[in-house]
């Protein structure tokens, strides 16, 4: 397949199908596309269907066509051209199945919904667990729109009653009429009270298992995604998307459906009782019908455009106030509310266009009725005058058309609302469906425990949101099973970045991390982390107890016994200050973030954490800031404690640790510029290590003077 030209099926950004002929030099172009995102711009993206194989996925055993490439066993994979699949869903919106590195793509042009398309069935398909209630629910909603519609036909009648010349038969009628509506209305209530009730009820359901859903894929997606999509976007999916998209499967659908029996059972009754009016009842209908469809399209777009614009306010929301000690710091108050009163600005005036469109809807909607209901009366009264109708049957006539007309409104506002439902539930399935590139499943497990051999070879990477800039280029490191080495390097040389790569947040562009000479994507990833701990400058504890804290470090928290937490806690320097300085001991609650912790306390905590674990790889980033100097001593000690037996990696910035490493590797240019022991560097004049040295304060030894802290947490 080196030359020549294929029939292809090709997708465009509309999802429109076309054939067309494409080269098959275009064909590899498409193949060498590491991750593209499918859409306008990569034109080939899409498929060519003609040179693809119907199989069956590897990954997900779903049966799916997809392009044939090089490697297939990549099809899920982040690196290469991977996840370009043509499954049956892929031919609706090929947008979902984009690679992880993908911004979920929140302003892209809104995409053409079909109502009685795989969206919809889709977004239907959320219902099937919840069908029983929803068929009762609506079994319900059947009888109760029926005696709604026979309301004005009984009322009808007992107006009529006052035709009845005899006085005692007409009392007798209307009390026996009366006492049988009550009846009805009372059933009716009954039945509205139990749609309700089951809606609602399925409702809630719906929008707990979407939410976990969401919450799982957002959980599983790998770090390039979370570089790439903003925490209020995603947060914003999870709790006001859901919601929409529950409330539309269910009330929705309920109220859509009532609407619908009401206008069938009220223009039947209609035409039942008098053509001729009934026609002109109906003239109204089609105008509405086409305003209803103009307002529901305006209402879509315009809905996304809301969602958005909420999204962003979010976003800056969430991110001020989990931040909120840097803004007071530096007395950002003022200019934070500013940022976000501006993009509330932003929501309030597209929704002031909303309202307007909403508004001229409903007020033309509510003008057509009443002026069909002055037609229907003109020309009603008079066949009254003619003896033609009677005053009962032109009463139950105009409740008749009424309802038809609040049941119009109805559909067209279930029409708005679906739009509005399937415009949030195609933003859900693009975080569901996202496909991660790393993922945590699959893998072997060795039966031999982890020795620790670390090999980088030839590794290039750059981040994925920013693929111009190459952060390691042609790096090559080894750190032997059991071995120290010390890392160093100016900032922003990547020596952060090496540990990213080692528990596998990114994969490099090129090149190949070999653990035990095995290379890491063959590692269970799950299983791969539990055995590195990291060691990063800020420990990050979350807002739980003590205790729950300490246990998260473990495979299975739940495994753990009070004595393993307490020994670890020990072992942490960090047994005495819970049980001394905390009432509560291992229940104290710590606060967000750990922020009811001094920094030593949070880095003791994080330490134990480690504990529970026994990490056979320590990746350590040396804290820059000073703790006071029992802190220090205390971190110290669990430190060195830890260390001993592990392969450990350390991003240094003490002189003490670069002395003590069995190596010491200088980051420079991406690769590494020199190799040795301390002694071994320094005698070297010219040498990076030399220059580092000299340019580059090192921390002195740690004593109760000068003291330097890390924290531990597990992977
Ligand atoms: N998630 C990311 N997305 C894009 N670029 C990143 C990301 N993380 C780091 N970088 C960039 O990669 C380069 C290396 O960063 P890294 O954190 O590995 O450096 P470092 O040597 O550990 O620095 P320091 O000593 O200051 O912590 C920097 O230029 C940084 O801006």
């Amino acid at each position: 397949m080196k030359c020549g030209i294929f029939p292809s099926i090709v997708f465009n950004s509309r999802s429109k199908l076309k054939m067309i002929f494409l080269p098959i030099r275009t064909m590899s172009w498409a193949s060498r596309q590491p991750g593209r995102p499918i859409n306008s711009r990569t034109p080939v993206l899409s498929g060519i269907i003609g040179a693809i194989l119907c199989r069956q996925c590897q990954h997900c055993a779903r049966p799916n066509l997809f392009l044939l490439q090089q490697n297939t066993s990549r099809l899920h994979g982040s690196v290469a051209n991977s996840c370009y699949l043509f499954s049956n869903r892929l031919l609706v919106h090929p947008r979902r199945y984009v690679s992880s590195r993908t911004v979920l793509d929140a302003a892209a042009k809104p995409q053409k919904i079909s109502l009685a398309g795989r969206e919809m069935k889709r977004l239907l398909s959320l219902a099937k667990r919840e069908k029983w209630n929803l068929t009762s629910g609506i079994f319900l909603l059947l009888i109760s729109s029926a005696i709604t519609m026979s309301v004005p036909f009984a009322l009808g009648k007992v107006i009529d009653l006052i035709y009845t010349t005899d006085v005692v038969k007409m009392k007798e009628n209307l009390l026996k009429l009366s006492i049988l509506l009550f009846g009805v209305f009372l059933v009716g209530a009954l039945c509205n009270f139990g749609r309700v009730y089951l809606m609602n009820v399925s409702g809630h359901r719906i929008t707990r298992d979407l939410r976990e859903k969401v919450f799982r894929s957002i959980m599983k997606q790998d770090i390039a995604f979370f570089d790439s999509n903003k925490t209020g976007e995603l947060i914003n999916r999870l709790s006001a998307d859901t919601a929409l998209v529950s409330q539309c499967v269910t009330m929705n659908i309920s109220d859509g459906l009532r609407s619908t029996v009401m206008a069938c059972a009220g223009v039947s009754m209609m035409f039942y009782m008098s053509t001729e009016l009934a026609l002109v009842g109906l003239g109204i209908v089609p105008p509405v019908a086409a305003l209803a469809i103009v307002y529901g399209r305006f209402v879509r777009n315009i809905t996304k455009s809301v969602q958005e614009a909420l999204a962003e306010s979010t976003q800056v929301a969430e991110e001020r106030i989990s931040n909120i000690r840097t803004v007071k710091a530096f007395s950002q108050e003022k200019k934070e509310i500013q940022a976000y009163s501006e993009k509330m600005d932003k929501v309030l005036n597209l929704s002031i266009r909303e309202s307007l469109a909403r508004g001229g809807f409903f007020g033309m909607t509510g003008f057509s009725g009443n002026v069909i209901i002055l037609t229907v009366l003109y020309y009603g009264v008079s066949m009254v005058a003619k003896q033609e109708f009677t005053v009962g049957n032109l009463s139950a006539f105009l409740w008749y058309a009424a309802y038809v007309g609040v049941s119009l409104g109805g559909l067209s506002s279930f029409y708005a609302e679906m739009n509005k439902g399937l415009g949030a539930s195609t933003r859900l399935w693009e975080l569901i469906d996202q496909v991660p590139g790393i993922q945590d499943s699959g893998g072997i497990i060795p039966s031999e425990p982890l020795r620790g051999d670390i090999k980088f070879k030839n590794i290039t990477f750059s981040y994925p949101n920013r693929p111009e800039s190459r952060i390691l280029n042609d790096f090559n490191l080894n750190v032997d099973s059991g071995s120290i080495i010390a890392v160093v390097g100016h900032s922003g040389s990547g020596k952060s970045t090496l540990f990213s790569l080692l528990i596998r947040l990114y994969d490099p562009s090129s090149g190949v991390v070999l653990v035990d000479g095995m290379p890491l994507q063959s590692f269970n990833l799950s299983w791969l982390r539990s055995h590195i701990g990291v060691v990063s400058q800020e420990p990050v504890l979350f807002s739980g107890t003590i205790r729950e804290n300490i246990a998260y470090g473990a495979d299975d928290p739940s495994s753990l016994s009070m004595e393993d937490i307490e020994l670890a806690a020990a072992e942490a320097n960090a047994y005495d200050f819970i049980t001394k300085d905390f009432p509560e001991g291992f229940e104290t609650r710590v606060g967000e973030r750990g922020i009811m912790l001094s920094g030593g306390q949070k880095q003791r905590v994080a330490i134990a954490r480690a504990l529970v674990k026994n990490p056979r790889i320590l990746l350590l980033d040396e804290a820059t800031s000073a703790l006071d100097a029992e802190s220090e001593h205390l971190v110290q000690e669990a430190l060195e404690r830890i260390m001993k037996g592990r392969t450990v990696l350390t991003i240094a910035h003490r002189l003490f640790t670069i002395k003590n490493a069995d190596q010491i590797a200088v980051l420079k240019d991406g690769s590494v510029a020199q190799v040795g022991t301390y002694d071994e560097l320094m005698r070297d004049e010219s040498g990076a290590f030399k220059k580092l040295v000299q340019h580059q304060t090192f921390q002195q030894l740690p004593t109760p003077a000068s003291p330097t802290a890390m924290p531990i947490e597990m992977i």
